[in-house]
């Protein structure tokens, strides 16, 4: 088991360098998260990574996912879904942690789960572009009556997505919301494995993939990617929603990193404010 503690200095992978992981290495490598530094960086396209990197405060080198985890403490995931079990297996293994944003990934490699809970290893989930996970997290305590989520997305937000293929619902020209999915979130994180980490992300903080109903809207009306969760439960009802401005990415909101990044500063911090 390698788990670092808090005042030690952590060395930082970033695997995926898109809209996320670019965001989180010019925060990092700038030296904005105490006690964590950025070490590698891992993309499919070598060059355009090495000429992203030669833009940030510090220099690092850009490695293929295999070369991460012999120099770094910890892997941020934040590529496509398919690459998570890859991207955070030998981190696992070496009892390291894994920060995961492919979340909806989570639900189809178990593996991962028993790695950390045999290695001593640790899987994180952020907020990412939620809200309220702390709250359900507390709610899930005691018994949780219902969870269900509305989202509402650009129809540029959903674009590419296996559902939409499967039952030939074309978003072109669309002129007014048209509801895509109705279901639980293992059959969206199926359906959408780019657009809906975040109603795993809730699944998994409350009742489960089976249990965590929702619905997506293809929605022309809407330019931010909008969730609204609705809970109910012995402790508390409460319902919150969250309007994200889309990053460079239409499918991924700007909060997504920010997240991230209170994470890592939580993980450093001695006062830490949260569930
Ligand atoms: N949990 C949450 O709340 C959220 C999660 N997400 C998820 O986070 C992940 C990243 O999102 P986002 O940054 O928007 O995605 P992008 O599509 O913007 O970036 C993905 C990156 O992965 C890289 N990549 C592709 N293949 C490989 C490979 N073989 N090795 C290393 N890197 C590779 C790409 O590299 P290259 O540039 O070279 O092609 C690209 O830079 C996605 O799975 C997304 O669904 C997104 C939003 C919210
Ligand atoms: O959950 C996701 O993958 C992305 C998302 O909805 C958002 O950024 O609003």
């Amino acid at each position: 088991m390698q788990q670092q503690s808090q005042t030690e200095v952590t060395r930082v992978a970033i695997a995926g360098l898109g809209a996320i992981g670019q965001s989180l290495a010019r925060t990092i490598a700038a030296g904005e998260v105490p006690g964590m530094i950025l070490t590698a960086v891992s993309a499919r396209n070598h060059d355009k990574a090495r000429e992203f990197v030669s833009t940030l405060k510090t220099q690092v080198p850009v490695l293929t996912i295999e070369e991460l985890e012999p120099v770094c403490d910890m892997v941020i995931e934040c590529a496509p879904a398919a690459l998570l079990s890859d991207i955070v297996s030998p981190f696992l293994n070496a009892g390291k942690s894994a920060i995961v944003l492919s979340v909806g990934a989570l639900l189809f490699n178990d593996h991962l789960r028993e790695l950390a809970n045999r290695s001593g290893g640790s899987i994180y989930v952020p907020t990412g572009a939620l809200i309220g996970l702390d709250a359900v997290i507390a709610a899930a305590q005691g018994d949780i009556h219902s969870v269900r989520m509305i989202t509402r997305k650009p129809p540029q937000g959903l674009a590419g997505a296996p559902h939409l293929e499967a039952n030939q619902i074309t978003l072109d020209g669309l002129t007014e919301p048209l509801k895509v999915f109705e279901g639980n979130a293992r059959d969206a994180a199926k359906g959408f494995p780019a657009n809906l980490n975040v109603v795993v992300a809730l699944a998994l903080a409350g009742v489960g993939p089976e249990k965590t109903l929702l619905e997506i809207w293809a929605d022309p009306t809407v330019t931010r990617n909008t969730h609204s969760i609705n809970v109910d439960s012995d402790s508390a009802r409460f319902t919150m929603t969250i309007e994200n401005i889309p990053s460079e990415n239409p499918k991924t909101g700007r909060i997504v990193a920010q997240s991230v990044i209170a994470m890592l500063k939580k993980m450093k911090a001695g006062l830490k404010v949260g569930t």
